[in-house]
């Protein structure tokens, strides 16, 4: 399973064979496949969802994935559904870093509920977690049934086998593993962490452009999906799946990686945030920050995202009589951030990379003390750069819920609201 290649296209009808030959010529399930392989097909919408949206692949494996033994629960307590055991606070939230594992952990050991909303079975809302990991995934192989998987590591490269081949990711990259596809985590740099949104609604789609025109925010051509590639191997390893909220392990004598080739359109995929083509304002105000919006999950209401995936990346603030950060503001949506490298720009102070907030639905937030004193003195005459940055945001219309285990972790930062706490009344009125 060497060599990540890749092809570039978001959404494109692929067609790749690590043997050539491989792949059927004019039908998808011959009577027999070549090189003594099966055919499976693998569904990501339903089979009769608009051409536009329709989403699915054709397989050609050494065993088809019906082969494993019986499911049972698998242990991991941090790694689940039960968003807002307790009553949801509208507090805002912030928390440091998960600490990295001292023990050997892998991804799906090291995987740590923070937040969600709504149910794989409603097909709508997102589980939000974290992962702190420290070693590769060994003779274990997992899936998400509830959700496909945006992947946002933080700190360390992932290199994130999959049954329709490998991708290697690093901070400041995502990738993105459909529900339902198979895949084995290693960590060529040992202690990882990251974020992960498991989206339950519509699988993530570009944003439609509007006035913007036919380029910019992020280009089609910048997604990268793999080259077919498929591991041989036969053991006695453990399929891990996460179904209905729950986490099983089955018996598995062999690899599901076993792949040879397959087309459509239903696959795994990588981004670099560096690509992203940043849009803002030339005269005056700070825009919203739809601006921004690198991956979309539309809900059934038009304009209206299940979840947004938007990232704050390096750029130029030019705007004029502009109090440039952002505002303070109150959003009917819901907001989870996380801070991949750097510095982000309306907190001077306390989001650190690895580090997590959350301003629900009408929380009031903005930009802090120190940021909103240094912003309304600078001199607007000069450009500012924001430079060495990647803030990213999911953002939900459904109220994100925290984990019992997030709203009471050593890490979060009780103090937070401090961060608000100086912002004197400066009123004054004339006469
Ligand atoms: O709250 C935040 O920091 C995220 C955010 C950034 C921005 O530029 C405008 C609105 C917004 O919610
Ligand atoms: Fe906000």
């Amino acid at each position: 399973m060497e060599s990540p290649g890749y092809q570039s296209g978001f959404g494109n009808e692929f067609a790749t064979e690590a043997i050539p030959g491989t792949l059927p010529v004019g039908r998808n399930s011959p009577q027999r496949v070549a090189h003594g392989l099966y055919a499976e097909q693998l569904s990501g919408t339903a089979f009769t969802a608009p051409r536009g949206e329709n989403r699915r692949s054709w397989l050609y494996r050494i065993r088809p994935a019906a082969m494993h033994g019986r499911f049972e629960p698998f242990a991991q307590p941090r790694f689940h559904d039960r968003f807002g055991e307790a009553p949801v606070s509208p507090d805002q939230m912030r928390w440091n870093p998960l600490p990295l594992p001292e023990a050997p952990t892998d991804f799906v050991e090291g995987l740590y509920t923070v937040a969600g909303i709504g149910a794989s079975d409603a097909h709508a809302g997102v589980g939000i977690h974290l992962y702190a990991a420290n070693t590769a995934m060994r003779g274990r192989y997992f899936y998400s049934a509830d959700g496909e998987l945006l992947i946002v590591p933080q700190q360390g490269r992932l290199r994130v086998a999959t049954e329709l081949g490998v991708l290697d990711v690093a901070p400041q990259e995502i990738v993105v593993v459909p529900r339902g596809v198979r895949f084995r985590v290693e960590l060529p740099d040992g202690a990882s962490r990251g974020y992960v949104c498991e989206n339950f609604g519509a699988l993530l789609r570009l944003p439609d452009l509007g006035p913007i025109g036919s380029n910019g925010l992020a280009n089609p051509r910048d997604f990268l999906t793999p080259v077919a590639a498929y591991e041989q191997l036969d053991g006695g390893f453990e399929l891990i799946a996460k179904f209905g909220g729950h986490l099983w392990h089955a018996p598995i004598d062999h690899s599901p990686l076993d792949v040879v080739a397959w087309h459509g359109n239903y696959a795994p995929y990588k981004y670099d945030l560096r690509r992203f083509n940043t849009i803002g304002s030339i005269s005056f105000d700070h825009p919203d920050p739809s601006i921004f919006l690198v991956l979309t999950s539309p809900s059934d209401t038009p304009g209206v995202g299940n979840m947004d995936f938007a990232i704050f990346p390096p750029r130029w603030l030019v705007q004029q009589d502009t109090f440039r950060p952002p505002w303070f503001h109150r959003n009917v949506a819901s907001e989870f951030m996380g801070l991949v490298h750097g510095a982000y720009d309306a907190k001077a102070e306390g989001f650190a990379p690895g580090g997590c907030s959350l301003h629900n639905c009408m929380s009031g937030h903005g930009p802090d003390a120190a940021t909103f004193e240094k912003a309304s003195a600078a001199d607007l005459s000069k450009p500012d750069v924001i430079a060495d940055t990647m803030a990213f945001m999911f953002e939900t219309r459904g109220v994100l819920k925290p984990t019992r285990q997030a709203a009471d972790a050593p890490h979060r930062q009780r103090d937070y609201q401090a961060c608000w706490a100086g912002l004197r009344s400066h009123f004054s009125p004339p006469g």
